[in-house]
């Protein structure tokens, strides 16, 4: 049994460990994950990719970004909402995104909605951690929740990971949304069924 006050306490021990992860093993990570993905069929066959940019410790998203935007896919990006939905605005390289609240970088196109994550082939999904059934563990705003929501059941959607984080358990509320599957560095993809 777990105690949904766990959440908290799990959060500042995945974010701990993230910070103290050493450049050159963050390096091989972010490697590794765009490699991996860019060779998922469901990303190569993907139109419309939603992603996100990383912030922090995070999983560094931006090469594969900028690979997605190079290879003609349709990158969809969040931007935070005040009360902490998602609104979607595509990616067009680099320069069209500017600093956000909590540190974000967001893009600066016109946003689409929140209903706009709809139309995306592929979703991939921060996450600090991931469990064997696809609980996810996010920031705590619900966001992805709401979005994740709105994606339809057939739609591969992705948490990207750093090694270790996808874990045997993790404590799971009504409304957390599931991913299909997780990619880590050392893992590659797993899929939940
Ligand atoms: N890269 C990224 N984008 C995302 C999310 C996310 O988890 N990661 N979100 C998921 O819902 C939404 C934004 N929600 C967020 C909520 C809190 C923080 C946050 O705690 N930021 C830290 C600074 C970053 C760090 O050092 O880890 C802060 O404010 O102190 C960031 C994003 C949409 N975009
Ligand atoms: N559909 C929803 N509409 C409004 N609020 C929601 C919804 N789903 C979840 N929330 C709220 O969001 C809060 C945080 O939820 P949770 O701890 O699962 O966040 P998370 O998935 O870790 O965060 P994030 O998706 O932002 O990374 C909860 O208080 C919950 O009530």
């Amino acid at each position: 049994m777990h105690d949904i006050r766990d959440k908290k306490v799990i959060r500042e021990r995945l974010l701990g460990g993230r910070a103290a992860l050493d450049p050159g093993v963050r390096d091989a990570a972010a490697r590794a994950l765009r490699d991996g993905l860019l060779a998922v069929p469901e990303l190569e066959m993907a139109g419309t990719v939603a992603a996100y940019v990383s912030v922090g410790a995070e999983p560094d998203t931006r090469s594969l970004l900028f690979a997605l935007w190079k290879r003609g896919t349709y990158v969809l990006l969040p931007r935070l909402l005040p009360d902490g939905d998602l609104d979607w605005a595509s990616y067009e390289g680099p320069g069209s995104l500017a600093p956000g609240p909590r540190g974000l970088l967001e893009p600066t196109e016109p946003p689409r909605g929140t209903a706009a994550v709809a139309s995306a082939d592929v979703v991939l999904v921060p996450a600090l951690a991931v469990d064997r059934t696809g609980t996810r563990l996010g920031r705590g705003g619900g966001s992805y929740d709401r979005a994740l929501a709105r994606v339809g059941p057939a739609i591969l959607t992705v948490a990207l990971l750093h090694d270790g984080e996808l874990v045997d358990e993790l404590p799971a509320e009504p409304h957390d949304q599931r991913v299909r599957a997780a990619l880590t560095p050392s893992g590659g993809l797993v899929r939940f069924a």
